[in-house]
This record gives structure tokens, C-alpha cells and sequence, in this order.
């Protein structure tokens, strides 16, 4: 029994503009548009294999190397609706769309630790579910199913999904503002301050602040939409500091309305607060904004800049935060920089306790999903897991 395996990886996305707060829970619609840099996939991604065959008793996932439940609803929308698409596309005979199907993904980085795994496995299942259907069309709003997020995840770049307004979402996609290749310049720093599941998952929370949070109104109404606009010009031009000063507002807005729900609840720690603190400081000592943070539903903060500040930022990261591993920078290669005392002293933040911060992975901004044609599939011919991801 031999069966045609599609391998695809796909890509993280972090939000500059955060989605927060849905319209439709089951569409999975969100209140309003929102924006993120797709990261390089040859630092953080998730590989998914699928294939499907006449002979196979029932669906079957393995996620991380075990075999996980496929009663899971947003993997079933998805699946139907990738089906749907190709049964209207007329792309495979549709004897084929009867077949049941083995997935198999890994993340090659902590899953549900707030890093942004829903996004880059949701569109990488859907991507490889389209590439195995022949479906040809756009599956942001496939991939939007299985979580929000994961429609931006479809396209590389910078990229901004589109609230939509039509009930049934089919204007509720993904688009490209600009391709990876527009800012070669843009860098991200993730700095891990914890990794461990987080107790209010984004869509509780965001359920919560949807149902109870004035702000949230507010921010949906006035702030979002010209945000969303002026963030996507100063992509365009490649303004850093106008990108930056959006991005830092708008996350701030979004904690803020984490505290204006009620009852009220928090992702940030001290150490995000300190976070948050030396790059206000660093921004004002250079006398011009050269850092960005943002930080989705966790402590863990995202750092936008460009490439040339990356040795002295990250050397000014090791010195406040120390750290016991020799593994503590992950990613893309950097050369160290020497830190001045004098700006130290002004800075004067102090030197945070050891592995407060527990490692950093150093990314840049990266395409969207891509099939592996290399023959390093997660499933075997016959549908089984290779040996080497089950644990
Ligand atoms: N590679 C993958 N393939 C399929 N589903 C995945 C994959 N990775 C993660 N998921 C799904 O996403 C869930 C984790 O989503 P969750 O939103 O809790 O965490 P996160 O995406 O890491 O955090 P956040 O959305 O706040 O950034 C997993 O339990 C699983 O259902
Ligand atoms: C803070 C965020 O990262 C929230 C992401 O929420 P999810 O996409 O994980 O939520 P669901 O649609 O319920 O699966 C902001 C963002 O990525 O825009």
C-alpha cells in the first residue's frame, strides 16, 4: 500500500497590529484587521506531512511525535473545508475526497508556549492539505479556521488580514503588504522569558475581553483601523521609527485591554516590564526609535529592529540578563559588540537575576509555506510515522 506524501513547512507570525476579540467564534471572524512580519522558516518552523488512502481505517494526527485526538473541531472545519474547496474546484476525482487522511507535524519549537505554534501548524496543515487536494485558490481563510492567526501564516512578508464584514467570512482573508524581500533589513528578537503553557489560552481570553472590555470597543472603533493603515504605509516606506512607535502602542493597548476585562487578566511579567523599560530607555538615548517590542498572550517579548543593531542590543540583552546556558542566542549568526560604560550608566537598568530570560531566538522576516521536495517526509509510503519523530 503506497500513498503519495506531501510535506510542507510554514512559518510563525507575530502580530505589530494584534487580533484580539472575535465577531463569529465557529468562522473564527475576527473584530478587526490586524498585521504581522511572517519569521524565516530556517529558524522557527512547523513541517507537516499528509497523505491519504483508500485503505485507511480513520483520520489520524500525530503532533510532536504522539498521537494526538482527531475529534479536535478546528482540525475537522478545516479538513471539510479544504475538501469543500477542492470537490468546488474540481481539482482531484472525487473518489479521492472519500479517502481518509494521515497527518504528521512537529514544531522545531515549543508549542503552546505563546510562540506563535497554532499560526505557523495551521497553515502549514492547510498548505499541505492543499498541495495534496491540488486546490489552488487562496487558504488564508482555511487556515483561519484552525486558528485566527494562522491566515497570516499562508503568506510571507509583512502581511494584513482582513476583519471582512460578510457573515459567512468569505471576505475574512489574508493579503501581502509587501514581500520578504521589501525590508531585508528588518530583524526580530524573541526573547523567551517562559515557555510553558500559558493559563488563559488566547481565545478564552480574548472571549472574555470580546464580552466585558469598554476598551476593546474603543480600540475596534477608533484606533485599530488607522493604525492598521499608517503601520502598512510605513511598511511601504520603510519607516523604522514610525513602524516601531505603532507596533510598542499597540501592543500596550492590547495588555491594556487584557486589564479592562473583567475579571481582569495578565500575560506580562516584571521581567516584560523590564523588558518594555530598556528599550523605551535605549530609544531615548539614541535619540530616535531603533527598537520595537511587542508582546502577544505571554510574557515573552518580540523584538523588531534592523540588522545594523542587532551586535549592540544583543550584547546590552546578555549583560542584563544573564544567562547560565551556552546555548542562550538561537537563529541567525551576529557578531558580539563591546558595550560602552558610559551609556550603560545612563541606562541604568539594573543587572536582572540569572536566566530570567531563558534563551533568545534571533529571526529575520521570512517567506510563507513552501513544500519539501527533498523526500524528508514525516510519513512513510504507508502512512505511518517515520521512526525518528515518535517519542
Ligand atoms: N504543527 C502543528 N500542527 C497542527 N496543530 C498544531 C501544531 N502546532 C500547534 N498546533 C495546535 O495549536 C495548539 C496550540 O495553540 P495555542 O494558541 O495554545 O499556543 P500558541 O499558538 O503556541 O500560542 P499563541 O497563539 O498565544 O501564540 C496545539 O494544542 C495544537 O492544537
Ligand atoms: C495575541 C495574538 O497572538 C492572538 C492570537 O490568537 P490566536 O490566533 O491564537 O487565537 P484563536 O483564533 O482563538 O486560535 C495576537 C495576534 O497574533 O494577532
Amino acid at each position: 500500500m503506497n500513498c503519495d506524501v506531501k510535506t510542507v513547512i510554514a512559518p510563525v507570525n507575530i502580530a505589530v497590529i494584534k487580533y484580539w476579540g472575535k465577531r463569529d467564534e465557529e468562522l473564527i471572524l475576527p473584530l478587526n484587521d490586524s498585521v504581522s512580519a511572517t519569521l524565516d522558516t530556517s529558524v522557527m518552523c512547523a513541517k507537516t506531512s499528509v497523505c491519504a488512502n483508500p485503505h485507511f481505517a480513520e483520520d489520524e494526527i500525530w503532533l510532536n511525535g504522539k498521537k494526538e485526538s482527531f475529534s479536535n473541531q478546528r482540525l475537522q472545519n478545516c479538513l471539510k473545508e479544504i475538501k469543500q474547496r477542492a470537490y468546488n474546484e474540481k481539482s482531484i476525482d472525487d473518489i479521492f475526497l472519500t479517502w481518509k487522511v494521515h497527518i504528521c507535524s512537529e514544531n522545531n519549537f515549543p508549542t503552546a508556549a505563546g510562540l506563535a505554534s497554532s499560526a505557523a501548524g495551521y497553515a502549514c496543515l492547510v498548505t499541505a492539505l492543499a498541495k495534496l487536494y491540488k486546490v489552488k485558490s487562496d487558504i488564508s481563510s482555511i487556515a483561519r479556521l484552525g486558528s485566527g492567526s494562522a491566515c497570516r501564516s499562508v503568506y510571507g512578508g509583512f502581511v494584513r488580514w482582513h476583519a471582512g464584514v460578510n457573515p459567512d467570512g468569505s471576505d475574512s482573508i489574508a493579503t501581502q503588504i509587501a514581500d520578504s524581500s521589501h525590508w531585508p533589513q528588518m530583524r526580530a528578537l524573541i526573547l523567551v522569558v517562559g515557555d510553558t503553557k500559558k493559563k488563559i489560552s488566547s481565545t478564552i481570553g480574548m472571549k472574555r475581553s470580546a464580552d466585558t472590555s469598554e476598551l476593546l470597543k474603543y480600540r475596534v472603533q477608533y484606533c485599530v483601523p488607522k493604525r492598521t493603515d499608517d503601520i502598512s504605509k510605513a511598511i511601504k516606506e520603510k519607516n523604522f521609527g514610525k513602524f516601531a512607535e505603532i507596533t510598542m502602542k499597540d501592543s500596550n493597548q492590547f495588555h491594556a485591554v487584557c486589564m479592562d476585562s473583567y475579571p481582569p487578566y495578565v500575560y506580562l511579567t516584571n521581567i516584560s516590564h523590564t523588558i518594555i523599560d530598556l528599550v523605551h530607555k535605549y530609544n531615548e538615548i539614541s535619540g530616535e526609535t531603533r527598537i520595537a517590542y511587542t508582546f502577544d498572550a505571554g510574557p515573552n517579548a518580540c523584538l523588531y529592529l534592523l540588522e545594523n543593531e542587532v551586535p549592540k542590543v544583543m550584547s546590552l540583552i546578555q549583560h542584563i540578563f544573564p544567562s547560565s546556558s551556552d546555548k542562550f542566542v538561537t537563529g541567525l549568526n551576529f557578531k558580539e559588540e563591546g558595550l560602552n560604560e558610559e551609556f550603560l550608566k545612563i541606562l541604568s537598568i539594573p543587572i536582572q537575576a540569572k536566566d530570567s530570560i531563558k534563551y533568545v531566538i534571533y529571526t529575520k522576516v521570512g517567506d510563507g509555506p513552501t513544500e519539501i521536495k527533498d523526500g524528508s517526509h514525516l510519513l512513510n509510503k504507508d502512512g505511518t510515522p517515520v521512526k525518528s519523530v515518535l517519542i
